[in-house]
C-alpha cells in the first residue's frame, strides 16, 4: 500500500482524484494530509478541522471490484471500519448518523465522503474520504463536534490511528470482495442512530414529522417507518433527522 503524506493541500479527495487522472493508481493508494484548505464534505458544506490534530486521507479503490450500484456499501464498509476502531479504543456510544456522520455520545467523531473518479468520460475508480477528530478538542461555531481526545482524555498518534483504521478497512472491503454484502449491511443497520425509536425529522420543505427508522436499501436510502404504517424511502436531499 503506498500512502502519500502531505503537509497541506486542499482536500485530500481532489488531491486523490487528480493523481487517479494522471496516472495509473495502484489499489488502495491513501493520501493524508495533515491540513486541508478546502475539505468537503456532503452536500456541499465544509470540512475544516485545526491543521495536525486530526485525521483527513482519502483511500483509492478500483471500481472493477466494488461496482457504482455498491458504492453505498463502500461507505457502510468504511463506517463500520471507524466504530469498530473507536470502540476498540474505548469510545463510548458509537453510533452512525445515516448515512455519514459517526458519533460518539449524540455528537459529530467522523465524517466520510466518498466521490468518484471520471476517466476518459468513464467511471473509473471511487475515493472514499475521511475526516476523523482525534486530536483537537475545541470547535468554532461548530455544534456538536466531538474527538477521541475529548472522549478519552488521550492524546493520540495519527500514524497509528490510521494504521488501524486501514487495516479495519480491508477487512471490510475483503468482506465487499467474498460478495458477504448482507452482513455488511446488517452491521451498518444495528448501529445506525436512533434505530427503530420514534424520531422527528424535517422533510426538504422543512416541514416536522415523525418517522422510525427500519434500515436503509441497497442504495443507502433510509427507510423510514411513518404513522401512516408505510415504510418510505429518503434519500439525503429529502430529510434531515432533528435531534
Ligand atoms: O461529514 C461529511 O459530510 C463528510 C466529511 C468528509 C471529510 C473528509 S476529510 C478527507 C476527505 N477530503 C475531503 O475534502 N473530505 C473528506
Amino acid at each position: 500500500m503506498r500512502i502519500v503524506k502531505l503537509h497541506t493541500t486542499d482536500s485530500t479527495n481532489d488531491y486523490l482524484k487528480s493523481l487517479a487522472k494522471e496516472e495509473n493508481l495502484e489499489e488502495d493508494t491513501v493520501v493524508w494530509a495533515l491540513e486541508q484548505t478546502n475539505g468537503r464534505g456532503q452536500m456541499g458544506t465544509k470540512w475544516a478541522t485545526e491543521p495536525s490534530k486530526n485525521l483527513t486521507f482519502s483511500v483509492f479503490r478500483k471500481i472493477q471490484q466494488i461496482t457504482i450500484d455498491q458504492q453505498f456499501y463502500a461507505l457502510m464498509a468504511a463506517s463500520l471500519a471507524v466504530k469498530d476502531v473507536l470502540k476498540k479504543l474505548l469510545i463510548k456510544n458509537v453510533a452512525v448518523k445515516w448515512p455519514n456522520d459517526i458519533l460518539s455520545d449524540k455528537k459529530k467523531i467522523c465524517g466520510i465522503l466518498i466521490e468518484n473518479v471520471i476517466k476518459k468520460g468513464e467511471l473509473n475508480a471511487m475515493v472514499i474520504g475521511v475526516g476523523l477528530n482525534v486530536n483537537q478538542t475545541v470547535w468554532e461555531n461548530v455544534p456538536r463536534a466531538t474527538s477521541i481526545k475529548t472522549q478519552t482524555g488521550i492524546h493520540f498518534d495519527l500514524q497509528e490511528i490510521l494504521n488501524m483504521l486501514l487495516e479495519q478497512f480491508h477487512f471490510y472491503v475483503k468482506m465487499l470482495l467474498d460478495g458477504d454484502l448482507e452482513k455488511i449491511k446488517e452491521d451498518y443497520e444495528s448501529f445506525l442512530f436512533r434505530k427503530d425509536k420514534p424520531s422527528t425529522f424535517l422533510n426538504a420543505n422543512k416541514e416536522q414529522f415523525v418517522g422510525i427508522i427500519q434500515g436503509v436499501t441497497d442504495q443507502g436510502k433510509l427507510l423510514l417507518l411513518e404513522e401512516d404504517n408505510r415504510i418510505n424511502e429518503y434519500d439525503l436531499k429529502e430529510l434531515e433527522l432533528c435531534f
